[in-house]
Order: structure tokens, then sequence, then C-alpha cells
């Protein structure tokens, strides 16, 4: 067993302690690989992308039109020119736009050389006999988009240590890279821990429930990209956990377990941990989660999440993905938080930090954040019905309708 435990002494450790200190601790566990554009989307960034070609390569039409020289144009009557040349986009013309002159181009076509402008197609009139009406009072350099106003070639378009999104993978393609560098997977082992806990399905018996827990959480870990390892359910026994836990590690770069790890003379998690690795033990300032164990069993990092379902999402969302996050290599940033008014009573909050469910509706008054009806960490259903979590500190004053109020979307912490 190692020395690294950082178990807090009595009283509740603030979540951005908790934060700070597994930011201290754990390092990427990750390997550096390249992989095709099209598995890319979900992978972390190993290291920056870099621009191999401008975007756009060249100065270009932004509209089906006419390119002209500014200066054969006039401010105050319409011009009447003729037609030197056609540009599609892919067609540059191989010769330069001949003074008096205009060509008919097309949107993304390479503005020739001498062209400065482009009229769309709706403001002008073409004759017959291949000449065309230009309007008046046109600005220069209209409807021209500059070569590598997107990007140059060798700028970082990407960043290490971001999670690939869908336009990220088209960035990375416009810049020309095929098989971008990225991370491989976090491994996650998911247990469900409790006598209780039954797997869905099965016919349930006095006193049991089916396992929730275990069927979120891998959603979740897998959400955030991790490849996860589905590890089953656990009794409440110590050395069944203990050889659970024991069998995995070599396997998973985090094991993660719910249940069992409050004070009940039936929460083995703990000391199971301890048996083959070393434990550190939080009781968070914070309301739904407060028992949260983390340690590491060999080389694997380890998470106990609280058993009732809803602390164990928002323990999984508030600590185990920057966990997952940070082992994986990925850029940790706190999630954004909006002010909105609330539409609710709150009565005075105590010492933890509070991340009620709601959503924010719109009403005649402007955008009011709402609470799901029962705030009890047992009722799965809020989760599903909510659109996030507020975020109350600690000891505020209590909050009455209207009052401003913090509020993270889900979408913020679902990624
Ligand atoms: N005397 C105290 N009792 C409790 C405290 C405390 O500080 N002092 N903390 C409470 C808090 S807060 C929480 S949260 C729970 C967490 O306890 P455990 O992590 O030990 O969880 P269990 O006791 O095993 O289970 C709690 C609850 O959740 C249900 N559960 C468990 N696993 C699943 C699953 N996979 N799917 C669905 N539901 C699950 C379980 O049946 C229990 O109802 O402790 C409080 N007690
Ligand atoms: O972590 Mo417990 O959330 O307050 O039910």
């Amino acid at each position: 067993m190692t020395s690294d435990c950082f178990a807090v002494p009595g009283g509740l450790m603030p979540l951005d302690d908790a934060l700070d200190d597994l930011a201290r601790r754990l390092s990427p566990v990750v390997v550096p690989e390249r992989v095709p554009l099209r598995a890319a989307v979900g992978r972390v960034l190993a290291a920056d992308i870099v621009a191999a070609v401008d975007h756009p390569g060249h100065d270009a039409s932004a509209m089906d039109g006419y390119a002209v020289r500014h200066a054969d144009l006039s401010e105050s009557a319409p011009v009447i020119l003729p037609l030197s040349g056609r540009v599609a986009a892919g067609h540059p013309l191989a010769h330069p736009l001949a003074p008096g002159t205009v060509a008919r181009i097309f949107t993304g076509g390479v503005m020739p050389e001498g062209a400065d402008t482009v009229i769309m197609q709706e403001d002008v009139t073409e004759t017959a006999d291949g000449r065309a009406t230009l309007p008046a009072g046109v600005s220069p350099g209209r409807h021209v988009r500059a070569a590598a106003s997107d990007f140059r070639a060798g700028t970082t378009v990407l960043t290490a240590g971001r999670r690939l999104r869908a336009p990220d993978i088209a960035l990375a393609a416009a810049a020309g890279q095929t098989h971008p560098p990225v991370f491989s997977p976090v491994r996650v082992g998911v247990f469900s821990t409790g006598d209780e806990v039954v797997e869905p399905g099965r016919p349930l018996p006095p006193g049991g429930l089916y396992d929730a827990n275990r069927y979120g959480l891998m959603a979740l870990a897998e959400t955030l990209g991790a490849a996860v390892s589905d590890l089953g359910h656990l009794p409440d026994d110590r050395a069944a956990i203990r050889d659970a836990l024991d069998g995995a590690a070599d396997d998973h770069d985090v094991l993660l377990t719910s249940g069992g790890v409050s004070v009940g003379g039936e929460d083995h998690v703990r000391d199971a941990v301890s048996d083959v690795g070393a434990l550190h033990f939080w009781r968070l300032a914070i309301k739904p989660g407060k028992p949260v164990a983390l340690g590491r069993v060999r080389a694997a990092s380890f998470i106990g999440l609280p058993g009732n379902p809803i602390s164990a999402l928002v323990t999984f969302l508030l600590v185990a993905r920057s966990m997952i996050q940070r082992l994986g290599g990925q850029t940790v940033v706190a999630p954004a938080r909006y002010p909105v008014a609330a539409g609710f009573s709150l009565p005075a909050t105590g010492a933890r930090r509070e991340f009620p469910r709601g959503w924010v509706e719109n009403t005649p008054d402007g955008p009011r954040a709402r609470l799901y009806r029962s705030q009890d960490s047992a009722m799965i259903a809020s989760m599903s019905a909510a659109g996030g979590l507020l975020d109350i500190p600690a000891n505020s004053p209590a909050i009455a309708p209207g009052d401003p109020v913090s509020y993270i979307p889900l979408a913020e912490v679902l990624t």
C-alpha cells in the first residue's frame, strides 16, 4: 500500500479544493496514436494541429456574380463592360482580367489577377451580346474573401488537449490533416455494489431495486469518450469487492464503483480498496454527493461514488469527469455557469454547496430557473427531467423568486 492518502480529517472538503487536489495528483496515462479523421470525433488531441495550407487558399469570390476592377466602376452611374472570362470554382482564369472588362465568377472561384471586387448577379444585367451592366456605388473589395483570411499555413488551428467535436473534424480536414494525433481512450471499468441491487430484467426480490447507477455511469463515461468495461455488480462483501478490484486493476486506468462508501455497517468499498491499494476518502461539502472515495489500486485510479443515484450521477459530473479528463490528456475547463433569475424560493444553505436539479423556462418576465419537485438524491427521475444543475454556494442566504442564481446546463458537463 502506497502512502499517497489525501484524506482530510473531520469536516467537509470544498469541491474546488478537491478538484485542485486532483489536478495536482493526476497526469495523463494515455498514449498518442494517429487515427483517420472518420474515427477522430470525440477523441482528445495529443498534439497541436498546424495548418498545411492557407484557407482560403486564394482570394475568392463569396458570391455568384461578376469580378471587376473597382477602378472601372462609377460612383454615380451604371457602367456597361464586356465579359472577358468565366471562373467556376476550381477553374481559375489563366490570364489577368483585362482592364475595362468583367469576368463571370461563381462562389469559391479564384479572383482573376487584377480583379478586386465582385458584384452579385442579382444586381447585374447581362446582354445577349456578352456585356454586363454594373450598378453604381459598389464599395471596393465587396464579396471577396481574402486568401488566408480564415487561417494561414503554419498556424495552429486546434490545440493539444482539446476533445474533438464535429466542427473540429471539419477544421482539421480543411487544414489538410488526414490522421490527427489523438490519445488512446481512458479505460474505465464500472462496478456497482449492494446486496439490494438487481440486474434490470430479473425478478425483484423484496427490498430490491434495479441497478440504475452502473448503467448510468457507464453511459456517462462513454459520453466522455472513455473505453468502458462493464465489470458487473458486487455484493456488500469486503473480500468480494477486494478481489474484483484487484482482478480488474491491471486492465483499467480507472475503476469506478457506486454505493457502499458511506459510514454504514455494510459500506465495505473503502476497506476493500485499502486492502489492495491506497484510499483517500473525501466528505465533500456538496449536496447531493457528500461521500466520495478516491484512491489507487496499483496503477489504476479508483473512485467510489455514493450509492444514491442522483449523488452518483452528480459526483460523476463534478468529480469523476474531471478525473477522466485529466487522465485522458484533456484540458480541463470548469463548466460554464450562466446567471438566471430564480423562479423558486429556497431556504438559506448550510456548509454544503448545493446543486439542485432544474431547468430554465421562458416566462413573460424573462427566463426563470425552475426546480424539480423533489431534491431527494434517490429521485432518479429528477435528473432526466432536468436541463441542468443550479449552483448554490455554501452559506447562501435564502433565495426568493427573481434573485440571481447560477445555472449549469447539463450540455456543459455531458461532453
Ligand atoms: N449516518 C449517515 N448515513 C448516511 C450518510 C451519512 O453521512 N451519515 N450519508 C448519506 C449520503 S449523503 C449518501 S449519498 C448515502 C451514500 O451511501 P453509500 O455510498 O454507502 O450508498 P449505499 O448505502 O450503498 O446506497 C445508498 C442508496 O442508493 C441505492 N443504490 C445503491 N446502489 C445503487 C444502484 N447501483 N442503482 C440504484 N440504486 C442504488 C441504495 O439502494 C440506497 O438506497 O449514504 C447516506 N447515509
Ligand atoms: O450524497 Mo447524499 O447526496 O446528500 O444523498
